[in-house]
């Protein structure tokens, strides 16, 4: 099944529309986990097997792997997700980006050494940084459109004076990827929750690619505004939240905790879509 594919069957079997962000953070772990880092994959296969059952993707961050040194429990925690939630797609979020010889290593490194079904990328230098992922049939790649932090308007919000219709440049990013860019349907956008507006915006110029939507939960994203602004009939959302997720207990109980915050947040989620 492709990266498409899959997330369809996900979003149908668990009825939800919620990714959860694996983005470990050891000093927020319970105390039976706190330590060197060493118990990252213990933690996070908690938090997959409690949730695997209420949600269309997981989105594990490989920064708050590689800061600790953990690619290894990265690679076994990939394994584990294969095996307990093989329904269950897997986002590797890593914002790659850079010329088409590197990126065909990172292209590897995403989709052979961790066997993820999709990847998050920076497209800031275009479209050869990244064809190279698009070389993997049935692999996505979200590309960052209008990102969920005040500063992403920085650039993201500029006005592109001699391109058609002199869009934004997240604006022309959307087009692009609905059209050109998207050869072999395997393109998606980041959006984030936090700029409601900006995600209809970009559902309209992309009315049908998938949006990978972080910033409900810790970041505050309004969820109601955003299942209005991104979802349609055909065009699918993945609503992403990590650290409410993740941290929701704290002790013994964190991945019950875990549990009824992904039950709660989904809930939410198909309450607005009812709305729509
Ligand atoms: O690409 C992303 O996933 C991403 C894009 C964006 O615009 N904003 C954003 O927060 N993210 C990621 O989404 C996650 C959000 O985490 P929480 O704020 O804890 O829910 C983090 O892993 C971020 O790196």
């Amino acid at each position: 099944m492709d990266f498409l594919e899959l997330l369809g069957a996900a979003t149908r079997r668990n009825d939800s529309m919620l990714c959860v962000g694996l983005d470990p953070d050891p000093a927020r772990f319970p105390a039976q986990l706190r330590g060197d880092g060493g118990r990252i994959y213990d933690f996070c296969a908690a938090i997959v097997d409690a949730t695997a059952d209420l949600v269309c993707a997981f989105k594990p961050q490989i920064a708050y792997f590689a800061a600790q040194r953990a690619e290894d429990q990265l690679e076994r925690l990939m394994q584990h997700m294969r095996v307990n939630a093989p329904q269950v797609p897997i986002i590797l979020d890593a914002k790659r980006g850079d010329i088409g010889s590197t990126a065909e290593q990172y292209a590897r490194e995403a989709f052979e050494r961790y066997g993820a079904d999709a990847v998050t990328l920076s497209p800031f230098m275009g479209f050869d940084s990244v064809e190279p992922y698009l070389r993997y049939p049935g692999k996505g790649a979200f590309l960052l459109c209008r990102t969920s932090n005040p500063g992403g308007a920085d650039l993201q919000a500029q006005r592109l004076a001699d391109a058609p219709g002199q869009p934004l440049l997240y604006e022309h990013l959307a087009q692009l990827v609905q059209g050109p860019w998207n050869t072999n349907g395997q393109l998606g956008l980041v959006v984030g929750a936090t700029y409601p507006a900006e995600i209809e915006r970009v559902r309209a110029l992309a009315p049908t690619v998938p949006l990978l939507i972080p910033g409900v939960g810790a970041q505050g994203g309004d969820v109601r505004a955003t299942v209005r602004a991104g979802w349609r009939e055909s065009g699918p959302i993945v609503v992403n939240s990590s650290r409410a997720i993740l941290y929701a207990g704290g002790e013994a109980d964190f991945a019950a905790a875990a549990r009824a915050a992904a039950q709660s947040t989904r809930e939410q989620l198909n309450a607005a879509r009812a709305l729509t």
